[in-house]
């Protein structure tokens, strides 16, 4: 374990980890930080677009928080659309949190075309469990599965459960509807998140894949490492939307660098920018507008230099 198992170890008001201590001691994770700030930076550099088909309540703060990170943003919900446009975007972005009848047959039918074209894309399960559409349309993903599941806890526990993840292991938890807000805990999630991770990589072109799972402590895996991201703030959760555009910068960082980093990324950088909005807001209004300054603002090296424990 590296000094940054005690993440108190190395943080100072409202958590913002001191950037020259974890890089002096931290050897474990130096790789994993020289590719975590090369996708930030290539994001800054590149503009890349990532196309999003998401829920309305927080399309457009999914669409700034892409812009503010430095890429590039495109919504649509028409399948022919979504298709065309693929071509030309690094990564796609799909969010079932709102739902209209004719998403049955356009998202599967979406998704089908990414995995033909071995297009990467996020998947943000929210509400995974509720409702007959839902359950369909993330029942069909599982033939032809995003790159990234990107959610909270009930949700990842959700979609592991109806992939028949959890049961291959003997381990069939209790699975309850969440709403778009999680009932359950992070370290609830750990396994069910390592096993969606596996079986997203043995279906992916190149063998890669990553789940992040949001909450106080965030939690990303590639199926073999599970790494804790400590931070953020909890005014994260007064605000709707800081979940589905973690999702969208993470389709954003997916387009120019592979699933592990770019999960990383997008979590820690969502980490910092949590800090330093919670450190000038009033409330959620202004917190809001400080998130999407602080996702412009933070670079490289501050977000590549955030606290990291390995499990
Ligand atoms: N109590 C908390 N403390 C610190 N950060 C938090 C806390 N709760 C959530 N976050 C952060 O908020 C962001 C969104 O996570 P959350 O789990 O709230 O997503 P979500 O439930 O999918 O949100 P939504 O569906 O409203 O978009 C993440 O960056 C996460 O780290
Ligand atoms: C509030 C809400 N309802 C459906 S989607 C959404 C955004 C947070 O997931
Ligand atoms: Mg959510």
């Amino acid at each position: 374990m590296s000094d940054d198992s005690h993440p108190s170890c190395c943080t100072g008001a409202h958590g913002v980890v001191n950037d020259a201590h974890v890089h002096d001691h931290d050897d474990e994770f130096a790789s994993l930080r020289h590719d975590i700030a090369q996708a930030v930076r290539d994001v800054k550099a590149k503009t890349p677009l990532a196309q999003s088909f998401t829920n309305f309540v927080t399309i457009n703060l999914v669409a700034n928080a892409q812009l503010a990170a430095g890429g590039t943003a495109a919504m649509s919900f028409l399948p022919d659309d979504v298709i065309d446009t693929a071509s030309i975007s690094g990564a796609d972005y799909i969010n079932v949190g709102t739902l209209l009848p004719f998403y049955a047959d356009a998202l599967p039918q979406i998704a089908r075309a990414f995995h033909k074209s071995a297009h990467p894309w996020v998947l943000d399960p929210v509400a995974a469990g509720i409702g007959r559409t839902r359950t369909e349309i993330l029942r069909a993903f599982r033939a032809t599965p995003p790159t990234i599941v990107r959610g909270n806890a009930s949700e990842i526990i959700a979609l592991a459960d109806m992939w028949g993840l959890n049961q291959a292991n003997g381990n069939n938890p209790e699975t309850r509807p969440a709403g778009v807000e999680s009932v359950d805990e992070v370290d609830a999630a750990v396994e069910p998140a390592k096993r969606l991770a596996r079986f997203l990589a043995a279906s992916a072109p190149a063998g890669k894949a990553a789940v992040a799972v949001s909450g106080a402590v965030d939690l990303v895996t590639d199926g073999e490492h599970v790494y804790r991201l400590p931070g953020g703030s909890a005014l994260m959760s007064k605000i709707t939307g800081a979940g589905c555009s973690l999702g969208g910068v993470t389709a954003t960082y997916l387009a120019v660098a592979e699933p592990l980093t770019a999960a990383l990324a997008a979590t820690l950088l969502y980490n910092r920018a949590g800090e330093i909005a919670e450190a000038k807001a009033d409330g959620p209004g202004s917190f809001q507008v400080h998130l999407l300054d602080a996702l412009w603002n933070l670079t490289p090296e501050q977000v590549a230099a955030s606290a990291i424990v390995a499990q």
